[in-house]
C-alpha cells in the first residue's frame, strides 16, 4: 500500500506491517467468528479506551446477531504505579452481572491489564468472559490463565519479532525486521513494567487506534515508526 496518508505522518513511517484491507479483511472474519459463537447470547462488547476505539468501531459492523456496547478506560503505563497496579479512569455504565462480556483490546503485551479487568469482571458476576485483541504479543506475557479467544494478529518471539495471522497464511510483507524489534526472549522476561508510551519497543506497532505517545492512532493501517521519531 503506497504511504499517501499525509505528508506530515507518512514522513515518519518506516513501514506498513499491515495494511488497511488486511486488517479489514481480518476484522471481518473476527466479527463473523464472534456472531456465529454468541448467536443465542446477546454479549456486551467493553472496549478498553482509548487503543481499542478504532478496532472496536470496525468490530460491531461486523457482527450481525443482537449485542450492547460499553467501554472502560485504565491508567495507562506511564502512570501506574511501579507495581503495575491500575485504576481506573472511567468504569462501565452498567451491571455486567450475568452479561457475555467480551473485552476488546488493541493490543495485549504482558496481559496484566486484562487480567485485572478480567478478575474484577468475574467478581461482578458476569456470566462469561472473553478477550478479543486485534494483537496478540503472547510471548511476553506475564500473567497467567488469560486465554484470548479471538486474536487478529499474533506477534511472536523468534530470532526477532515477527508477525502471522493467526488461522491464516503468512504473508512476507507483514514481518518487520526493525533493530527495535530484535528484543531476544531473555531480555523481553526481564522486562517487568515495559511503558509502552516510551518504549522504543511500541515504535513496532503503531496506528488503528495504537499509539506512540499518544500519537499514529489515526493511521488507517498498523505501521513500523522511523527511529527519528523516538530517538
Ligand atoms: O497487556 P498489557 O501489558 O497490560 O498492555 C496492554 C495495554 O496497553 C495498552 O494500553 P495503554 O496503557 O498504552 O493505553 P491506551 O489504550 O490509551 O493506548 C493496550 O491498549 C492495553 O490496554
Amino acid at each position: 500500500m503506497p504511504l499517501n496518508f499525509g505528508p506530515t505522518l507518512d514522513g515518519d513511517i518506516k513501514a506498513v506491517l499491515l495494511d488497511a484491507d488486511r486488517v479489514a479483511h481480518r476484522v471481518k472474519e473476527l466479527g463473523a467468528e464472534i456472531s456465529r459463537d454468541y448467536v443465542d447470547k446477546t454479549p456486551l462488547l467493553v472496549g478498553v479506551l482509548n487503543g481499542a476505539m478504532v478496532f472496536m468501531a470496525d468490530l460491531i459492523r461486523q457482527i450481525n446477531v443482537p449485542m450492547e456496547i460499553c467501554s472502560l478506560a485504565v491508567s495507562s503505563y506511564g502512570k501506574r504505579s511501579t507495581s503495575g497496579d491500575l485504576s481506573f479512569l472511567k468504569d462501565v455504565n452498567q451491571d455486567v452481572k450475568g452479561k457475555h462480556v467480551i473485552f476488546v483490546e488493541d493490543i495485549v503485551d504482558t496481559g496484566k491489564t486484562l487480567k485485572a479487568i478480567c478478575d474484577l469482571f468475574e467478581k461482578r458476576g458476569a456470566a462469561s468472559i472473553s478477550i478479543c485483541t486485534l494483537l496478540d504479543k503472547k510471548a511476553r506475557r506475564e500473567v497467567d490463565g488469560l486465554e484470548m479467544r479471538y486474536i487478529g494478529f499474533e506477534c511472536h518471539l523468534a530470532a526477532s519479532w515477527s508477525w502471522g495471522p493467526v488461522r491464516s497464511a503468512l504473508s512476507p510483507n507483514v514481518i518487520p525486521s526493525s533493530s527495535a524489534a530484535a528484543l531476544s526472549p531473555n531480555l523481553a522476561s526481564k522486562i517487568k513494567h515495559p511503558r509502552r508510551k516510551h518504549d522504543k519497543q511500541k515504535c513496532d506497532q503503531s496506528g488503528y487506534g495504537i499509539d506512540y505517545a499518544e500519537r499514529y492512532r489515526n493511521l488507517p493501517y498498523i505501521a513500523a515508526l522511523k527511529p527519528s521519531v523516538y530517538e
